[in-house]
């Protein structure tokens, strides 16, 4: 190899070194300080070190040498998106495709230097894969929780008349401060059902709006959706954990402390309350009324497991169910009965905050 090419060669493995390093490090720091994720934080480091020592024979001075980012024509090409980092998921996506990148880089022209250097790196860039895999799921896991623990109104919506009525429902009480949408329609096939929840994902995400799917993992995993609630006729939660991962959210109806206890115990991640009062949706032969609303708030003290009360709740009865001190409520009636329904879901939240 002429010496212009094994300069070129040390050049393009010095900036692609450098690049996974500091990509690894991107993810690192932020397992470490963010997730304080011990776990994580030591696969990455390991990485890195393992990183370090596949290129150890690499000789330092060729690669210093062939340094030269005053001259290197990529510091000036800028493309609009590499500024943009909407949250921490995309910064450690961007991260990840950097390092994964770079490694293959390094492995490819290290062929040319040494291939045991390549073949160490091949084997760097597999757990790479991995462990970065297992990052952003938890990432999107950390990040849907967050928004969870932050919600106060969530609402339960049909399937609509069309897509385009169904867009239009789930953008406007996105927009209108609904913290969680919930597709609930069995009268639908699985088709629409999964067409329709590709509509609210979509409209959803645009809004920082948490979207779940009613009784069906496998349409909520299909659709992207940020989980599924199930109740006590559909399968548990740890069923349906295996069917929808661990990086979606997984709600479960309760209507005693005993099933409280059992949805804590199989992986919820949030619970629904109810029915506290008549509905006009789903007919109940009884009701738990706001005494077992204190009741969970009593028990609750220990985990701080978001729960929502669910059952005929509207706007002249939502103190009541505040008075026990619940702060979320789940509803269909008083939104889909409502004259204007972005008016309805305004006053509620109005109403839940300032309680
Ligand atoms: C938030 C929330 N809470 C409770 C329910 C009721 O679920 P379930 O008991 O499974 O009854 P159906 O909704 O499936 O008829 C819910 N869907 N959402
Ligand atoms: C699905 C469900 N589960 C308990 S109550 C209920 C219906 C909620 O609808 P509404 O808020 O109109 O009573
Ligand atoms: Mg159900």
């Amino acid at each position: 190899m002429s010496i212009q090419s094994h300069r070129a060669v040390y050049r393009i493995l010095d900036a692609s070194i450098n690049r996974a390093g500091e990509g690894l490090r991107t993810m690192e720091e932020y397992a470490r300080f963010v997730l304080d994720d011990s776990t994580m934080t030591s696969s990455l480091k390991t990485l890195r070190h393992g990183l370090t020592t596949a290129l150890s024979i690499l000789d330092r001075e060729s690669l210093l040498a062939a340094r030269d980012t005053a001259d290197d024509v990529g510091t000036n090409i800028q493309v609009e998106t590499e500024y943009h980092r909407s949250n921490a998921v995309s910064v450690i996506q961007a991260a990840a495709s950097r390092t994964q990148q770079s490694l293959r880089v390094i492995e490819e022209y290290s062929k040319l230097i040494d291939t045991s250097v390549s073949s160490a790196v091949e084997r760097v860039r597999y757990r790479a894969y991995t462990v970065c895999a297992d990052l952003e799921q938890q990432l999107r896991r950390s990040d849907r929780l967050t928004r969870l623990a932050a919600s106060q109104l969530y609402v339960l919506i049909d399937a609509g008349t069309d897509d385009q009525d169904f867009a239009t429902k789930v953008t406007e009480l996105s927009k209108a401060g609904v913290d969680i949408l919930q597709l609930r329609d069995s009268a639908q096939s699985d088709r629409v059902l999964l067409e329709r929840a590709k509509i609210g994902v979509l409209i959803a995400n645009q809004n920082d709006t948490l979207f779940i799917v009613n009784d069906r993992p496998d349409i909520a995993a299909a659709s992207g959706a940020d989980g599924v609630h199930v109740g006590q006729d559909e399968m548990p939660a740890d069923a349906a954990r295996a069917i929808i991962g661990t990086d979606r959210l997984i709600g479960v109806s309760t209507h005693s402390i005993a099933q409280v206890h059992d949805a804590i115990g199989e992986g919820a991640d949030y619970i629904g309350c109810g029915p506290v009062f008549p509905s006009r949706t789903k007919l109940f032969d009884e009701f738990v009324g706001t005494e077992f609303l204190s009741e969970v708030h009593d028990a609750k003290k220990q985990r701080a497991l978001p729960a929502f009360a669910i059952g005929g709740i509207e706007a002249d009865n939502v103190a009541q169910v505040t008075a026990t001190g619940f702060h979320r409520i789940a509803v269909t009636g008083a939104i889909d009965r409502a004259d204007d329904r972005v008016t309805a879901a305004r006053d509620l939240r109005n109403r839940l905050q300032a309680n």
